[in-house]
């Protein structure tokens, strides 16, 4: 058996309308994935056991237990087809870890590919779309990739009509946030007082025109206050942007990162200068979306 590689993205929400919290604890989504040019890459290669190593920038940070999202998306994987789970999985990591950006999930949804590949498993894609929804509502989209509208709790998705790319410039931040304490902070600001989750016309509209300056003006995200409420700095990185010239500028999911839509890779370079200048931000990364979801890249 051959180790398999494969290659996912990170994603940015375009849009998150957060609804109330639902009885299992969730809370009910429309949200616009994005998936943008950041990757990580998971090889599964043979082994005696299930183990997991991880290299790469804030890999320190990642579990190598059952706490790795990309371990438990192979057990369950081998569970569903009734083997035990031997691999090697290794992690190269390029997507900000704790950073809004779902690199555990995007982990879990490449592992999925990789050990189906590496065990001859041939699930159809429903089947791994239903694992992938198991192992956390960001994952199925992982899979996928693209632009696409997210429901339920993020794990119901719809493909959107998206015209054009669209550069962007990521400012990285010092220390992660936690997702669960995000949007237990945004319940806390709203005191229960949540709306039904819409879609956002004027961001579909933009989508479907591939306008950048449109698609700018229409990114939003309800998780951001509830972000700047636990992480103050983050307005000065989001003010940096906006004086740096970005079309439009957001906290990533639950952030930290804050993400700024350039009108071109040009301009996305004289951003990505102005903020690493700035000193608001650890670091900046230039990223272009849509790209594909999870794909082997070499076996
Ligand atoms: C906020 C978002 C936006 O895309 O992404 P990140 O910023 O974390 O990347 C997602 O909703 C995160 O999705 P994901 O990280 O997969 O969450 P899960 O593992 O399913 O859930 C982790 C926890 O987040 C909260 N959660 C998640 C999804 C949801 N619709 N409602 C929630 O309240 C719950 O507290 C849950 O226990
Ligand atoms: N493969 C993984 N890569 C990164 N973090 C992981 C992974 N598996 C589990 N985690 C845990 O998930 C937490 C959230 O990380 P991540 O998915 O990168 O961010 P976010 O949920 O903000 O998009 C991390 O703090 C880490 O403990």
């Amino acid at each position: 058996m051959a180790p398999v590689t494969v290659r996912v993205p990170a994603k940015v929400n375009l849009q998150l309308s957060v609804g109330p919290e639902r009885p299992d604890g969730y809370h009910e989504l429309v949200t616009v994935f994005h998936a943008v040019s950041l990757f990580d890459e998971v090889t599964a290669a043979p082994s005696d056991e299930l183990r997991i190593t991880v290299e790469g920038e804030g890999a320190a940070e990642v579990p190598l237990d059952d706490g790795n999202l990309a371990m438990r998306a192979a057990r369950l994987l081998a569970a569903e087809v009734g083997i035990d789970p031997r691999a090697h999985l290794h992690i190269r990591k390029g997507i900000p870890v704790a950073g809004g950006m779902a690199g555990g999930s995007a982990d879990a949804a490449a592992a999925l590919v990789a050990c189906d590949e590496l065990w001859h498993a041939g699930l159809p894609a429903e089947r791994l779309h239903l694992l992938a929804a198991e192992l956390g509502s960001d994952v199925p989209f992982a899979l996928i990739g693209g632009t696409a509208i997210g429901t339920g709790r993020g794990e119901r998705l719809t493909p959107a009509l998206a015209r054009g790319r669209y550069h962007w410039v990521f400012a990285l931040a010092d220390k992660g946030l936690s997702t669960p304490a995000v949007y237990r902070e945004c319940d806390r600001l709203r005191a229960g007082q949540a709306s039904p989750p819409v879609v956002s016309e004027a961001l579909m509209t933009a989508l479907r025109s591939g306008d950048p300056s449109a698609l700018g003006r229409a990114l939003c995200n309800d998780l951001q206050p509830a972000a700047l409420s636990l992480r103050p700095h983050l307005r000065l990185v989001l003010e940096a942007g906006e004086e740096a010239g970005a079309l439009g500028g957001i906290v990533s999911g639950s952030g930290p990162t804050c993400a700024f839509l350039a009108r071109d890779e040009a301009h996305a370079l004289d951003i990505a200068v102005a903020l690493s200048s700035s000193g608001v931000c650890r670091t900046v990364r230039c990223a272009h979306g849509p790209v594909p979801g999870a794909r082997m890249v070499r076996r």
